[in-house]
């Protein structure tokens, strides 16, 4: 199975300054996201900084965290796609301080578009987030020559 690594070798980490999951991003969350069977998941424990509510993670960063988890699904199995739809339902409050689980699986793969499914639970197993996304399979994927990120919709220069 080739995945973005295998794609991009050496140079992966240091171009990927993606906010949840690059090493590189001195502001980022540093997700390492692993891969199992037909899950995709990663573990954070959010800090004051990551607060919503006082004593409560914010819900953005949850979300953030569950696209992620969802797009690395399709990334990590060779699919380079980018999410255009996501709906999030918060369930329970995440208290600051306590360790979360992210999950990803995929729900439908039907043409360039898939969707799937994530959901967050607190490490006694209460579920505290679900959310649904669809992502649209990028042709290219993101380019690393030019240095930026550029979707199969836009043109090729002409020769
Ligand atoms: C390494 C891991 C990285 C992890 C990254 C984390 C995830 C991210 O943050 S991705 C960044 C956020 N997302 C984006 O920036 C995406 C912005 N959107 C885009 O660039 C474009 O919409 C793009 C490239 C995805 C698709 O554009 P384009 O190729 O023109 O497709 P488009 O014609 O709009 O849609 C293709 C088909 O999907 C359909 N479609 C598009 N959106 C939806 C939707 N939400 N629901 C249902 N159908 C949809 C369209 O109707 C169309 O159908 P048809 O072909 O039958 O007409």
């Amino acid at each position: 199975m080739q995945n973005y690594q295998d794609v991009y070798g050496d140079k992966w980490q240091e171009i990927n300054k993606c906010f949840a999951c690059g090493r590189n991003n001195p502001i980022g969350l540093k997700l390492d996201i692993k891969h199992k069977d037909d899950i995709c998941y990663t573990t954070f424990t959010p800090k004051t900084e990551h607060s919503g509510w006082l004593n409560v993670m914010h819900g953005g960063l949850l979300s953030t965290i569950m696209d992620e988890v969802m797009a690395h699904w399709l990334w990590g199995r060779g699919i380079p796609a980018m999410t255009v739809e996501m709906t999030t339902r918060y369930l329970k409050p995440v208290p600051i301080g306590e360790p979360i689980v992210v999950t990803a699986r995929l729900q439908l793969d039907r043409g360039r578009m898939a969707t799937l499914e994530a959901d967050v639970t607190l490490a006694d197993g209460t579920q505290v987030a679900r959310a649904v996304a669809k992502y649209i399979k990028t042709e290219r994927g993101l380019q690393i020559e030019s240095g930026r990120s550029v979707t199969d919709t836009e043109a090729e220069p002409e020769e």
